[in-house]
């Protein structure tokens, strides 16, 4: 693969309504979009999924483009790779920064599968012709409000409901849903809003049988989640504490969760997401693919990476519309019945619009090797 340039985009994109989760609000989406160009002209695209506040997790839309521009992207130009892993590998004694080394990561696995002609979820090695998908509803202003959308979501079609919950916006919260939908496929994401000292009113979440609760405790704890899956019968699943299949294999001895949310940006990249899956899959541990509110690039590489075999349970990667009045991929995602059918075009399968990604973009650089 040789690399003509690498092209970083700091994009703006106002969603359709703000998200609320149990760290804050959001509505005005800024990321940062790559684009890998090779010496015959063909692109590979990337996006980074960190936020502009570090609220979720440490890395921000700044920190991204400072690592990739001081130090990622001056080692990816210094010498051709012949294999997307390679890129992983360059990067390794590089600390931490998960984000920014999956977004280029990714625009060049995208680069390498439209090299070879073949779509990037068979560049994975996924076989799937399609994906079960389910949505993530932020906190409404009340009760009955949240009941509104879930019904609307559910009529639509998505396969689970994954609703935000934070200390007094939990059990009633549940306890209401469940009334009003006994039989669908619910989960709670707690976005680290508890601590130990919660183990009691957690486990009054059993009665509601529910899938999971994602994330509960410290964002970077899986020592206390161990504890707490001991001691209550709803499946843990990790999302923020995990960033690498290092982590999961310590989690897994641990026993700190049941199940896994990969979400690609979080554990650094795709090579590193198929690793997970791997060991995940030698354990008897269900993965699922989480969201970040991605545009349709970094939709795109969600659909690809949920095609591999352990992902058993429907993820957060909804429709374009969902999200964005207009999204900057041809076509859009678009979800039928809970199910998105696999584009078999090579890469990611979406084609990027030069266009819309213009209007919605800040400013630009440029980098050669
Ligand atoms: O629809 C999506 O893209 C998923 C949204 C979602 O649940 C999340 C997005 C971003 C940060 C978190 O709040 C969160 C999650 O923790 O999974
Ligand atoms: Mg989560």
């Amino acid at each position: 693969m040789q690399i003509k340039y690498i092209t970083l985009r700091h994009m703006k994109m106002r969603m359709k309504k703000p998200f609320t989760t149990s760290f804050g609000t959001q509505q005005d989406k800024e990321f940062i979009l790559v684009e890998v160009k090779n010496t015959d002209g063909l692109s590979g695209w990337g996006e980074s999924v960190a936020f502009t506040e570090p609220l979720y997790k440490e890395e921000t839309v700044k920190t991204n483009w400072h690592i990739m521009e001081d130090f990622l992207i001056p080692l990816l130009l210094k010498e051709p790779i012949t294999h997307p892993d390679q890129v992983s590998e360059r990067f390794a004694h590089i600390k931490g920064n998960y984000m920014a080394k999956s977004a280029l990561e990714g625009a060049v696995w995208d680069l390498y599968a439209k090299e070879k002609g073949i779509p990037l979820a068979k560049a994975l090695g996924g076989e799937k012709k399609t994906i079960e998908v389910g949505i993530s509803i932020g906190i409404q202003k009340s009760i009955d409000q949240l009941l509104q959308v879930i019904e609307q979501h559910v009529n639509e079609g998505y396969k689970r409901i994954k609703v935000k919950i934070k200390p007094n916006w939990d059990i009633e919260v549940i306890r209401a849903i469940r009334q009003k939908f006994p039989d669908i496929q619910l989960m709670a994401d707690a976005n680290s809003a508890y601590t130990l000292a919660d183990v009691d009113h957690l486990a009054k979440l059993d009665e509601y049988n529910l899938m999971m609760i994602e994330q509960p405790l410290a964002h970077d704890d899986i020592i206390d989640h161990a504890e707490l899956q001991a001691k209550i019968k709803t499946p843990i699943c990790l999302d923020e504490s995990i960033h690498s299949a290092e982590d999961v294999r310590k989690a897994i001895k641990l026993g700190s969760c049941k199940i896994i949310n990969i979400k690609i940006g979080r554990v650094g990249g795709l090579t590193e997401a198929k690793k997970i899956h791997d060991l995940c899959q030698k354990n008897g541990i269900p993965v699922w693919c989480g969201g970040m509110l991605e545009s349709g690039v970094g939709r795109a590489h969600n659909i690809a990476i949920t095609t591999l075999s352990n992902f058993t349970m429907p993820g957060d990667t909804a429709a374009s519309s969902r999200y964005w009045e207009e999204d900057i991929i041809d076509p859009e995602v678009t979800v039928e019945n809970g199910v998105i059918f696999i584009p078999d075009r090579p890469g990611i399968g979406y084609e990027p619009n030069r266009e819309k990604i213009e209007e919605r973009t800040l400013f630009s650089k440029t980098f050669r090797p």
